[in-house]
């Protein structure tokens, strides 16, 4: 697989271009950064001490010219841009990016007519199993249990809630037959009034190096299920991108999640 990595300078885009360079099946053959990325024409392995022969570029055209598969973790204007231009060269598109607007996502959706993206908040099996636990566990708790999602994550993360916690209400939702739009609870503050039954609410935790870590809390009267999941490494979500890059080769066109990708679609 030939591949090329957007972000290449970010936490993500690091561990990408390390678990590219172990893999056997793929081969790195692109690194994009933005304009005014100072590492720019530096050896994309550097970080690691290594010479890869890929320099960090944003000839955004170049790159994807040469590439199978665009691994892209950056933010939603990178993304929409690399986009436009993979719909030209035709390399499909592996998308961890999360905080995308609802118009982006329908960008996304007209792109797949033609071209094979796979689109998710969270690419670890780990979390995409605990949706399918999540969706069990709300058929069953779908009466007298008040739901709340609380998620954490480190200093640096721009969007709130995270990706992987709006997708678990949506899962949730889904299971009760909602639409999350309509029981969302994303903050409260001040004289709130009492909880609004069959609301979903979301608590953000944001601070030091904390990897990503989710609950979802079914809290009843007289006891408490909490669904949770953590992550110690980044390197699930590395491994779980290039599963997708594996899943994307027999597709020509898609918008596909890690539910297809690991065959949980019910
Ligand atoms: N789906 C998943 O499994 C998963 C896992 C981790 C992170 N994420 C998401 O991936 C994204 C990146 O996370 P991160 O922690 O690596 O962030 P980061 O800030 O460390 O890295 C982002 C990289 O994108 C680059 N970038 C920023 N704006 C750009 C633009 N307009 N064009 C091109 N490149 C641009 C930055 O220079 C940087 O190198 C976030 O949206 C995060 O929520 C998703
Ligand atoms: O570190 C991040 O940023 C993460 N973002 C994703 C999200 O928003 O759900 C996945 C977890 C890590």
């Amino acid at each position: 697989m030939k591949i090329a990595i957007a972000g290449a300078t970010g936490r993500m885009g690091k561990m990408l271009i390390e678990a590219v360079l172990n893999t056997s099946d793929a081969q790195l053959v692109g690194a994009l950064e933005h304009t005014s990325c100072p590492q720019l024409g530096e050896d994309a392995g550097s970080f690691l001490g290594k010479k890869t022969g890929v320099q960090i570029s944003s000839d955004v055209a170049a790159v994807l010219a040469n590439a199978e598969f665009l691994i892209d973790f950056t933010r939603p204007e990178g993304t929409m841009a690399h986009l436009a231009m993979a719909e030209k060269t035709g390399t499909k598109m592996i998308i961890g990016t999360t905080g995308l607007s609802a118009d982006q996502i329908t960008n996304l959706k007209k792109a797949s007519s033609k071209l094979a993206i796979v689109f998710a908040p969270n690419m670890s099996v780990g979390v995409n199993a605990t949706f399918k636990l999540l969706e069990i566990a709300a058929k069953m708790l779908n009466q007298g249990y008040d739901i709340e999602i609380i998620e954490a994550h480190h200093r640096h993360k721009v969007d709130a809630p995270s990706g992987t916690a709006l997708k678990m209400g949506e899962v949730i939702a889904d299971a009760l037959g909602e639409r999350l739009d309509d029981v969302a609870v994303y903050a409260r503050e001040g004289h709130t009034g009492e909880r609004k039954e069959g609301s979903i609410g979301f608590a953000t935790i944001r601070g030091g190096d904390i990897v990503g870590d989710h609950t979802v809390l079914f809290a009843g009267d007289g006891e408490r299920i909490e669904i949770s999941h953590k992550s110690s490494s980044r390197q699930s979500y590395a491994q779980g991108s290039l599963r997708a890059a594996r899943f994307l080769q027999t597709q020509s066109s898609g918008l596909y999640d890690m539910q297809d990708v690991l065959g949980l679609r019910k």
